[in-house]
């Protein structure tokens, strides 16, 4: 399996409905077959992406103190702020009600990264947890303003999505993102001993789906993070980083909402394939730093089968279900 690329120029091509036709087939095309993609020239110029990492950096650079001026609230409720390594735990498993032992079981292998997570300024359901902005200038004012370029980007292929559907109307789901429900996650992952990832003492990132519409992802050229062949469960093949491309995925309300027809892959992050990622005796990991933007509708949205998607040989397979729902469902495991 090879994750495909997708050229989006022609997408931006707005006296061409042909050529735009071509790219929204080719993207619905690899998201049924792969449900990972990369995108290239898409409208985020690299000079922003890279300075991006370069205030991620700084922000992670700062001392423990100064980042725990803005924690994660406790609970899983709100999902924001600073998490410190090991607070969360990425996981499969779905909350039944009473958790606490599995809950328990589930971090007996951290994961060794830290985060800090930052949504739309307007969603008082999701407050942002700020440093005071005289800890880093700029920092804040920067992050806000990639959310809503992240927003931008991410729309137009939600748009294209659509197309490729062969939806009448090409904006049926971004009607249903104002974009005040996404959320933009910075992650460093610190450098571990190889073998500690290797025997399964610590992980990055353990296998899972999204819980989002769709995933747009930024890494560095570190390396690990790893997608499943869905013809072949259980193998996973290495996304190994393509400079300024998203790599763009599928998440389990697009799956819901499409009836399947396109997929929610899992992936997870292991160790680097370069052998130059790792140092020392006993060979350390690079660190890694990569930032997932998920895409989730707003919280009252009904996920419910796209018509484009069901017939009467293939009727709808899923209860209808709202945003709100399904991010209760898994949020609630991981804090
Ligand atoms: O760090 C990565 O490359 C992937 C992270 C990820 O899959 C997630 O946060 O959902
Ligand atoms: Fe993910």
């Amino acid at each position: 399996m090879q994750i495909p690329v997708v050229d989006f120029s022609q997408w931006y091509n707005s006296q061409d409905a042909s050529s735009r036709q071509q790219v929204a087939h080719a993207l619905v095309k690899a998201c049924q077959d792969v449900g990972f993609v990369y995108i290239v020239n898409h409208s985020l110029p690299g000079s922003v992406l890279d300075e991006t990492f370069e205030w991620m950096r700084r922000f992670f650079e700062l001392s423990s103190e100064d980042k725990m001026r803005a924690p994660h609230p406790e609970g899983w409720a709100v999902h924001r702020g600073y998490s410190w390594p090991g607070l969360e735990k990425v996981s499969q498993v779905m909350s039944t009600g009473d958790d606490e032992d599995a809950r328990k079981k589930l971090r007996e292998v951290p994961d060794v990264k830290e985060i800090y997570d930052i949504g739309s300024e307007e969603n008082t359901f999701q407050p942002n947890q700020w440093i005071p902005k005289e800890t880093l200038p700029g920092y804040q004012d920067f992050m806000v303003q990639f959310y809503w370029e992240c927003n931008k980007v991410g729309s137009e292929i939600l748009r294209a999505l659509a197309t490729g559907l062969d939806l009448e109307d090409e904006s049926y789901l971004t009607k249903k993102h104002s974009g005040h429900n996404n959320q933009l996650r910075l992650l460093h992952y610190l450098p571990v001993p190889a073998e500690e990832l290797e025997k399964e003492r610590t992980a990055r990132c353990p296998a899972h789906t999204d819980w989002s519409s769709i995933t747009m992802l930024f890494q560095d050229d570190c390396g690990g993070l790893e997608v499943e062949d869905i013809s072949r469960p259980g193998t996973f093949v290495p996304a190994t980083p393509l400079k300024h491309a998203i790599i763009m995925n599928i998440g389990d309300l697009l799956q819901m909402w499409s009836n399947d027809r396109l997929r929610s892959t899992n992936h997870r992050v292991r160790l680097p394939q370069l052998s130059d990622r790792f140092e020392g005796p006993n060979r350390m990991t690079r660190e890694r730093y990569s930032i997932p933007y998920f895409m989730s509708p707003d919280p009252d949205v009904t996920i419910e089968c796209i018509p484009s998607c069901m017939s009467e040989a293939y009727p709808a397979k899923y209860k209808p279900t709202t945003q709100a729902e399904y991010n209760k469902m898994r949020a609630s495991m991981m804090y």
